[in-house]
């Protein structure tokens, strides 16, 4: 009967003592994310079906994030029929402009999301939620649209890949630098429809926000889900944070569940990393790029857009001055307010940087520091592919919140540790 974290998960959601991998499951879904570019089309599916109804107003979260502030009137369109609904439909956790934020930072966050649960979005990166030891994933907007509607979705049950993450992160190696060293050696198809398991005791040593930026990348490997177990850093996070209080359940793989694959990796080695263009599995240390000019920094997106990841740039880039134009794009109100309090705002704009209200903005080339061709960005975000951010020829390197501060420094690639 032995399962993984993954397994349990489906097995309950299915009403199964067991499931086992390439099973097809109906499960019930216990929320699901809708944000202003796949929700349209999928309201717009059932509309055209006849179909105005959402299983339950109080399980679906909306925010709008990709171009909010509507940039043009094609997106302002998109946020009216997201509003329109939203509203027709009572959707108790709607988070209407000034309070919406990137989702995958948004939900969590805001108490979103709970252990044991089956989350899906209508966004790829919806596998970040698995750090809370949840199932999620990123969903179409056909599967949107019978989601919404039904509170149900069939799955084949993926198989698990283990992770083990042995040892410490050395000072100036963070989370991001692992999880870019992990798609480096198994390729962006990697772990295709699997479910990649973390564990290990450098695990131990990461905050939520730092666990988040690694589950978030999973889909950049291929994964149906990335998770983490449950520990005190998880109840920490959870505690007097969630919408719903009532109480979870805690699953944990079993020592004699069946993994394809147990990949070790000893953080203790790994250096500040860098993916160069065009995929997140480009990943090389600092010292074999350094020195390569940019045209922009960008700090931001679902990846690395959280309170932490801003205290970081700020302890590099206080009192010094940024040579290249640099985005701070907190990804959520609530981490916006944070920086400001914090006084990082001002650490930012002494040194240059323009600072925007929460948006996935650039992140994806969809407006606000847009790149033209033959432009290099050094990004916290977590995809490089060609035209990513702007120009197909125009380059995205992906880095940590640190390597990108001390590169917006140097207006080069540059290793944060002679920073800290
Ligand atoms: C626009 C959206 C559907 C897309 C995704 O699913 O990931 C975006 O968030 C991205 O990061 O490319
Ligand atoms: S921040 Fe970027 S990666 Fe994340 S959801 Fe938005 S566009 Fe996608």
């Amino acid at each position: 009967m032995a399962m993984t974290i993954t397994e349990k998960i489906f097995a309950r959601a299915s009403g199964q003592a067991k499931v086992t991998p390439g099973q097809l499951v109906d499960a019930n879904i216990d929320v699901v994310m809708c944000h202003d570019v796949t929700t349209p089309p999928a309201i717009s599916m059932l509309a055209e079906r006849g179909i105005d109804r959402v299983f339950d107003p109080e399980k679906i979260v909306v925010t709008p994030d990709h171009f909010q502030p509507p940039k043009d009137v094609k997106s302002a369109e998109l946020h009216k029929r997201l509003d329109d609904w939203a509203k027709r439909h009572k959707i108790k956790y709607y988070y209407k402009l000034g309070r919406a934020g990137v989702c995958h930072a948004l939900l969590p966050e805001q108490g979103h999301i709970r252990p044991g649960e089956v989350i899906v979005g209508g966004d790829s990166h919806t596998c970040t939620y698995g750090a809370l030891a949840a199932f999620s994933t990123g969903i179409g907007s056909t599967d949107l649209a019978a989601s919404i509607a039904t509170g149900k979705l069939w799955f084949r049950v993926p198989a698990s890949m283990k992770f083990v993450l042995n040892g410490s992160l050395p000072h100036g190696v963070y989370s991001k630098d692992v999880m870019l060293t992990v798609i480096a050696r198994i390729g962006t198809d990697g772990a295709l429809y699997r479910a990649m398991e973390f564990v290990g005791p450098a695990l131990a040593e990461m905050s939520m926000e730092a666990r988040m930026t690694i589950t978030n990348m999973g889909i950049e490997a291929g994964a149906k889900n990335a998770i983490i177990g449950f520990d005190e850093v998880t109840r920490e996070y959870l505690d007097g944070r969630l919408k719903d209080t009532s109480e979870y359940t805690v699953f944990e793989s079993d020592d004699d569940a069946t993994y394809t694959v147990v990949e070790e990796f000893d953080c203790s080695k790994i250096e500040p990393t860098v993916a160069l263009p065009h995929l997140p599995s480009g990943g090389v240390a600092i010292g074999d790029c350094a020195g390569m000019e940019m045209d922009q920094a960008y700090i931001g997106s679902c990846t690395n857009g959280r309170i932490e990841d801003y205290r970081i740039a700020a302890g590099i880039l206080k009192g010094k001055e940024v040579a290249i134009r640099t985005l701070i794009v907190p990804a959520t109100p609530e981490v916006w307010k944070q920086a400001k309090d914090e006084g990082l705002f001002d650490v930012f704009y002494d040194a240059g940087c323009v600072i925007s209200a929460p948006t996935c903005g650039a992140c994806l080339g969809g407006f606000m520091g847009v790149l033209a061709a033959g432009e290099k960005c050094i990004s916290t975000t977590n995809r490089n592919f060609v035209g990513r951010m702007g120009s197909p020829k125009s380059e995205v390197y992906l880095a940590s919140p640190a390597t990108v501060a001390a590169s917006a420094v140097e207006g080069r690639l540059a290793d944060p540790r002679k920073y800290l």
